[in-house]
């Protein structure tokens, strides 16, 4: 692959293990280090330019730092988002991530292209020491 695009933010959440039998089994909070990988075959246009010059816009890539009243994970609680549940580990959120970032990726393709080429690696820190990545 010869481009491999990566941005770094961050998101402050709340959250509960349901049923884990410690601390973490209690309401607490994380600022949430992502960092995406994004490799590509070729270079697209996006929203905001029309030439091919982006593996992907930063922009779409970065929707998880927005608020959760405007579609990100920001002050959010992450229990309250169905897909995860009570299941909010760094392991789950990281899939959760890559899903609706290659899903926001792959609708700002253009018509006839698949995206085939596209691979996304995450990487979730929960604490600065302590982080998980996903890909497929
Ligand atoms: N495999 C996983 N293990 C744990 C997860 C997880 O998402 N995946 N999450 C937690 C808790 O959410 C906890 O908040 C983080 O635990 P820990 O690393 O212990 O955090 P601390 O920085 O507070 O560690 P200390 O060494 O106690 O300071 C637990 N496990
Ligand atoms: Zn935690």
């Amino acid at each position: 692959m010869p481009w491999k695009l990566s941005t770094e933010f961050t998101f402050d959440s709340a959250h509960t293990i349901v049923g884990y039998d410690g601390p973490c089994g209690r309401l607490h909070g994380h600022t949430y280090r992502v960092r995406l990988e994004l490799q590509s075959g070729r270079l697209r246009p996006s929203a905001h330019v029309k030439r091919n010059i982006m593996v992907a816009d930063y922009r779409t890539l970065k929707w998880a730092k927005k608020d959760v009243e405007a579609g990100g994970l920001d002050h959010a609680y992450l229990n309250d988002i169905a897909e995860l549940g009570d299941d909010t580990t760094a392991e789950v959120i990281a899939q959760f991530i890559h899903c609706h970032t290659l899903q926001r990726v792959r609708e700002a393709l253009e018509a006839g292209d698949d995206g085939a080429d596209l691979q996304l690696k995450v990487t979730v820190w929960e604490t600065p020491d302590s982080a998980c990545e996903y890909w497929e």
